[in-house]
């Protein structure tokens, strides 16, 4: 993905804030790229606009040969559930479902077409690379903030996408089960393929990701 020439501002009445100026930047297939900088330097700004959540004020982002910027609602939503994984702080899985079902769910929203035999399969597979496969039947309110943050971590996985974007992934949980969920996604990253834009406050975090990106008043520094 390349982001060209990114501005964006917030405007309210009269007065207008100029939070993006002139980011330009690649996110590489296979490479963990961090964001960081102090709070309110445009990091998640930055991230959503990625992810195409966020219009720009001027700028282009670039993916498969399209700017995401010059997409109707509709085609963003589509390339977003096909290609675009997420994880937060939170890990908002649905409360009634098992970890193996918000999997599924996923699967099904995604488009990705698994025949009924090798979608338990691929389940188990994506399960066992979390560290999760002995419970596939737990639901969210018996797993531990770590375990949660695994089966966001598969749920943003399952459907293979080409960019997952994650948005202080590790801000909720202890530092031993932090470093844990940062060797999984940096393994993950390297073995799929799969590109991570990740937004973290955590200087130890930072040793994990393939490029560190520091920005500072809306600019990359
Ligand atoms: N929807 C919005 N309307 C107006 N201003 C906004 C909006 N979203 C963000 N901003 C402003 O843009 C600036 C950058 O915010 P952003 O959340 O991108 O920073 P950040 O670096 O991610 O900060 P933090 O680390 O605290 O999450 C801030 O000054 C914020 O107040």
């Amino acid at each position: 993905m390349e982001l060209k020439q990114i501005e964006k501002s917030f405007s309210a009445g009269e007065v207008s804030e100029q939070v993006l100026k002139d980011v330009t930047l690649t996110i590489e297939s296979g490479k963990l790229t961090a964001l960081t900088g102090v709070s309110g330097s445009g990091k998640s700004t930055l991230l959503s606009i990625a992810a195409g959540l966020q219009s720009t004020t001027s700028g282009s982002v670039l993916f498969d040969g399209r700017d995401l910027t010059a997409l109707d609602q509709e085609a963003l939503r589509a390339l977003r559930a096909g290609s675009f994984g997420f994880i937060f702080q939170s890990s908002y899985l649905v409360p009634f479902l098992t970890a193996a079902e918000q999997l599924e769910l996923m699967l099904k929203t995604s488009g990705r077409k698994l025949s009924k035999k090798t979608a338990p399969a691929e389940i188990s597979r994506i399960l066992t690379r979390v560290g999760m496969e002995h419970r596939p039947d737990a639901h969210p309110d018996t797993m531990s903030g770590g375990e949660k943050q695994r089966i966001a971590i598969a749920r943003a996985l399952i459907h293979q996408p080409k960019i997952v974007f994650a948005d202080e992934p590790t801000a909720s949980l202890d530092s031993k089960r932090s470093h844990d969920i940062m060797k999984l996604l940096k393994d993950m990253t390297t073995n799929t393929g799969t590109a991570v834009l990740m937004v973290t406050h955590d200087e130890e975090m930072l040793r994990y990701a393939d490029r560190v990106v520091e920005m500072r008043d809306g600019q990359i520094k």
